[in-house]
């Protein structure tokens, strides 16, 4: 017997059934599903991540296809599930879809859409915001001023680091930390070094230069500032060594898992900053707890934990370590987009559309002045579906 659920309910009349397992920002997901014949479902549950149980129960009989969230576990279980009520598309509201096994899904003929492009500058714009705090201590700061202690300015007062002319480390050069990389280098003046699987093009040209073009080095060249420098790591090991603030935007796999771990924290500068608004397990957190105990000086600012929503022992009381719980996509433009690409990815499906030839190109769906692309933003796993793709 299923568990009871509390859901909101839109369009009851409407053909096809849309679950979404959060209330999602904005309005406009809800009324192109609507528009499109979709009854749509909003689970209104006061629990913050639900179980599969709960899953289960809200797919029922009948369901089209559910919108789901980054804390959920999409496996076997709910794509069995889904299939058996007669859903062919599943989609997170989030770029990152390492909480689905995309095999599983592509035995039950499910497509598994995700959210990218749309929160590229938001994420990369938090990352920037730790960076900052760590470096200059932002935090310890406001927590003394609050508790009363600052009684005159003073030369040794929350003394931090001038990124400027420092070196910014970035592990996974996509498209968060292309981004990340770019607001470090033009709007601190910091050199870069890069590790990544795959060379980065596009960062590289932003710093050397394109052909019509000058570059941002020689940018400051001519403005008579010392230019900015660029390389592309053959390690890891090479970026945790040499760079003064380390962000991490891998993905999360087993190539990525505990990427940071002792050993390699120990590669780092004693007063290095190390950001993570990636994936929590990328980091080995009982080692960095041990590590920032050790090293006063080294500081962190996460956004992702290794078993969220909990801190591993530790953590939380380490003056040296930044903490926000998971909020590196939280503006509101992103994430009323996010929820507009994850319902269009859904409805797509449903709909039998072709799969949008770019999914980095989102703004043609995110244009409230007009009707989106008959089409389905992104789907990671079209090729292994053969899925058709749209001309477009
Ligand atoms: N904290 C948040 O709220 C938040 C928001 C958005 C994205 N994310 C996370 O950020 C990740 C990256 O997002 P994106 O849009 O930039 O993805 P992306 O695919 O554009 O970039 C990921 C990059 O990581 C590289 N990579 C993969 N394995 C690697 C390895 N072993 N070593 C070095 N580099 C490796 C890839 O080659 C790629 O360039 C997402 O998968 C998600 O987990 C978190
Ligand atoms: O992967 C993602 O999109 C984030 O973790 C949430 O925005």
């Amino acid at each position: 017997m299923a568990k009871p659920v509390s859901i909101e309910v839109w369009n009851p009349n409407g053909k096809y059934r849309v679950v979404s397992t959060k209330p999602m920002p904005g309005t406009r997901w809800i009324n192109l599903l609507v528009e499109q014949d979709c009854r749509v479902e909003i689970c209104t549950q006061k629990k913050t991540i639900l179980s599969v149980e709960d899953i289960i129960a809200l797919i029922g009989d009948k369901c089209d296809g559910v919108i789901g969230q980054l804390t959920e576990d999409w496996g076997e279980t709910l794509f069995s599930a889904l299939s058996k009520a007669g859903g062919k598309a599943f989609s997170n509201m989030a770029v990152g879809y390492n909480n689905v096994d995309v095999n599983a899904a592509n035995k039950y003929g499910v497509a598994v859409g995700n959210t990218p492009g749309v929160l590229t500058e938001t994420t990369a714009e938090l990352a920037a915001s730790l960076s900052l705090a760590a470096a200059r201590r932002i935090v310890e700061a406001d927590e003394f001023m609050r508790a009363g202690l600052y009684d005159g300015w003073l030369p040794n007062l929350y003394v931090g680091n001038l990124l400027k002319g420092q070196t910014v480390g970035v592990i996974g050069a996509g498209r968060i930390g292309s981004a990340y990389a770019r607001m470090m280098v033009e709007g601190f003046k910091m050199n870069l070094i890069y590790f990544d699987l795959y060379q980065s093009t596009r960062l590289e040209k932003f710093v050397t230069g394109m052909s019509q073009f000058i570059s941002y080095g020689e940018f400051l060249k001519a403005n008579g500032e010392q230019p900015v420098t660029w390389k592309r790591a053959s390690s890891m090991d090479e970026v945790l060594q040499q760079a003064d603030v380390i962000s991490l935007h891998p993905i999360l796999d087993k190539t990525t898992y505990h990427l940071v771990n002792k050993e390699r924290l120990a590669l780092m500068k004693k007063e290095a900053i190390l950001i993570n608004c990636s994936r929590g397990p990328v980091i080995d957190e009982v080692a960095l707890v041990e590590h920032l105990k050790h090293n006063p000086m080294f500081r962190v600012g996460l956004d992702v934990f290794e078993d969220e929503p909990y801190m591993k022992p530790g953590l939380g009381d380490m003056k040296n370590a930044i903490v926000v719980p998971h909020i590196a996509s939280a503006s509101k433009w992103t994430r009323e987009g996010m929820a507009t690409l994850a319902a269009l990815n859904v409805l797509g499906k449903i709909k039998g559309y072709p799969v949008w030839s770019d999914p980095n190109r989102v703004e043609p769906f995110l244009n409230e002045n007009a009707r989106p692309p008959a089409a389905a933003p992104s789907i990671v796993n079209a090729k292994a579906l053969g899925l058709p793709v749209s001309k477009l």
